[in-house]
């Protein structure tokens, strides 16, 4: 873990159940390679990640078992590692190529901008050679505008221990929002492509799928129906992220999806057992799957490799621990613009709310910020998306780390002028309304991708009531224990006197295979729905209604708002969207808080 990182705090483990094969699964890391410093339970860094891994493949390699790593992409924008370089990643790439990867391939924050796919293609793709897989993804070369594959369609390989043979898929969803430099391919094409459908005729003990997509997403559905075709009796595992969740499900009796939740906050482990070699296959032989998603903190490593402080870093993850510490030292990531006088929640605490960060923003922020000094004179209503705010703000420092973390786009304020003021006020109702604004295939995607993924996936709020001595609710209790006993503490042991341990909040995942899936024991946190966009009125008159208002919005956002006013009858073209600002987003909240909150704790 980083100098100054929280200590963990013990708490009542789950053990990782090994089989013949096993993984270990990263996603959606987002530049958190330094861990979460404020965060006991997710306080190990890439270097603690990178020592976990080699004690797991000495025990693989022990025990005539074997080990895989797999990182499913969006490893890059959500963190001042490495957004606040310049160019950005200066200090990443080097840092992340410690970790011995098996299969990695991309995910949409790889290409959003156009320099950061360049970077992927540059050092990512390179550093993991042959490991690197893109299946639907090509790039086109600045220089020469040739379009060629981000990396090799697929991969057939053998494992090192008992020599099994694995062809193994790298896919990313349909994005559309890529910049120019690269072509995603929409999965249910690929599928029909030669070299896919050669490639699934493979002689092969295991197919191994891994995708920047979410486990319920129909790409991952495309892709399975497509293999399990023409091998009915095959294992095949898939690993997805994007959702930002940790998740499991079986789509048949031979396969299982793994998704491994956000922000380097989880490692996943999926394991494999039965007869795997494809000698052995039978109609009756059927592999057996586990999941777990390891909390990564030390305590939690030390736990499932045996060891402790002293024993368990290795050299390689004292130096990559080292290399992120002088990194960060390079970006000081430790100054603080301002002291957050109390902690703003994304999805732990309602909007609107006194701790909701998007009230803040809509009530305290926006109405410093949306202002253009030619135009201050005129009424506006500022529209954020909920996406663009990336994680909390903790009572206490805010530091430049924590600006990416929070707001980690490049994203600016952008408006149209004089826009009626009774139509302006409708755009907000239908961009939050679920689905989509229009169905025409010029729209924009679903209105819920303005939110943040972890929204995606829950549609109500999820509350837990949870008295004095941190017990559940009845029904809570059951859910987390799988118990329905009434008034079940939230705790799998007792210590002698039967009091139960005391338990830190945490992940509490239910998945398609039930509740036991989180390595740690926690106490549940709630979770609040939020709305794709919020909206603040600015420099509105004190009685009756402006005529017309500028209507002013995050760049991103612009297809949604502009197929939104085309609904009300409003005809705008992306030519008349102006920038209403100077600087992006993150800078201008930056500033607020350098302005507004006290410069010291
Ligand atoms: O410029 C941007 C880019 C993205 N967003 C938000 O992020 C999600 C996508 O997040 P993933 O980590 O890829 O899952 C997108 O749906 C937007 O909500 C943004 O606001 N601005």
């Amino acid at each position: 873990a980083q100098p100054g990182a929280a200590e963990p705090v013990p708490a009542p483990m789950r053990d990782l159940v090994w089989g013949k094969l096993n993984f270990l699964h990263t996603t959606d890391t987002h530049g958190w390679h330094g861990g979460h410093l404020q965060e006991p339970q997710y306080s190990a860094d890439w270097g603690d990640y990178v020592s976990f891994a080699q004690h797991m493949r000495a025990r693989a390699h022990k025990d005539g078992v074997d080990l895989l790593l797999v990182d499913t992409g969006d490893r890059v924008e959500g963190n001042g590692l490495y957004d606040a370089s310049t160019p950005k990643g200066k200090y990443y790439y080097d840092i992340y190529r410690q970790q011995d990867v098996d299969i990695i391939c991309t995910g949409n924050h790889e290409l959003y901008v156009a320099s950061t796919a360049d970077g992927e293609h540059l050092y990512t793709v390179p550093n993991f050679k042959t490991n690197y897989i893109a299946s639907n993804l090509d790039y086109i070369d600045p220089r020469s505008g040739e379009r060629m594959p981000m990396a090799q369609r697929y991969r057939k390989f053998q494992t090192k221990n008992q020599k099994l043979d694995i062809v193994a898929f790298g896919f990313l969803f349909d994005f559309i929002g890529n910049a120019n430099n690269t072509v995603v391919q929409p999965v249910k094409e690929t599928v029909k492509e030669q070299w896919f459908q050669e490639a699934i005729m493979e002689e092969t003990d295991v197919f191994v799928v891994i995708g920047h997509v979410g486990v319920r997403m129909p790409e991952f559905q495309i892709i399975f129906r497509a293999i399990r075709k023409q091998n009915p009796l095959t294992p095949i595992v898939f690993f997805g992220g994007h959702v930002h969740i940790r998740d499991a499900v079986a789509y048949d009796a031979r396969s299982f999806a793994v998704a491994s939740g956000r922000y380097f906050e989880t490692i996943g482990w999926m394991s494999v057992d039965g007869e795997l070699e494809r000698a052995a296959r039978s109609e009756d032989a059927r592999p057996s799957f586990h999941r777990r998603y390891i909390d990564n903190n030390l305590s939690g490593l030390h736990h499932h490799t045996g060891l402790n402080a002293t024993t368990f870093p290795t050299e390689h993850g004292r130096n990559v621990s080292a290399m992120i510490t002088s990194s960060r030292t390079a970006l000081d990531l430790d100054y603080a613009f301002g002291c957050a006088p109390k902690t703003l929640w994304m999805s732990r605490s309602p909007y609107p709310g006194k701790d909701s960060i998007y009230s803040w923003i809509e009530t305290e922020v926006l109405p410093d910020v949306a202002v253009n000094p030619d135009r201050r004179h005129l009424p506006r209503l500022a529209i954020v998306n909920t996406g663009a705010i990336r994680f909390d703000i903790f009572q206490g420092p805010f530091t430049r780390d924590t600006t990416y973390i929070v707001s980690p786009f490049l994203s600016t304020m952008a408006y149209l002028p004089d826009v009626p003021y009774a139509m302006a006020r409708k755009v907000i109702k239908l961009l939050n309304n679920a689905g989509k604004i229009a169905s025409s295939s010029s729209a924009p995607p679903d209105n819920r991708f303005m939110a943040n993924p972890e929204q995606l996936a829950v549609n109500e709020s999820i509350i837990i009531t949870v008295n004095e001595e941190g017990v559940a609710s009845d029904d809570d209790a059951a859910d987390l224990t799988g118990d329905p006993a009434p008034q079940k503490p939230l705790g799998e042991g007792t210590n002698a006197d039967q009091r139960p341990p005391r338990l830190t909040e945490g992940y509490t995942t239910r998945d398609d295979i039930g509740t036991d899936g989180d390595d740690t024991v926690h106490l549940p946190v709630n979770f609040y729905v939020v709305p794709n966009c919020i909206q603040a009125e600015v420099g509105f008159p004190s009685d009756g209604e402006p005529e017309t208002v500028d209507l002013v919005f995050m760049d991103f956002i612009t297809p949604w708002v502009l197929m939104a006013l085309s609904f009300l009858g409003g005809e705008y073209g992306r030519e008349e969207v102006q920038l209403y600002v100077d600087g992006t987003f993150t800078e201008l909240m930056a500033g607020w808080i350098e302005k507004n909150w006290p410069k010291r704790c």
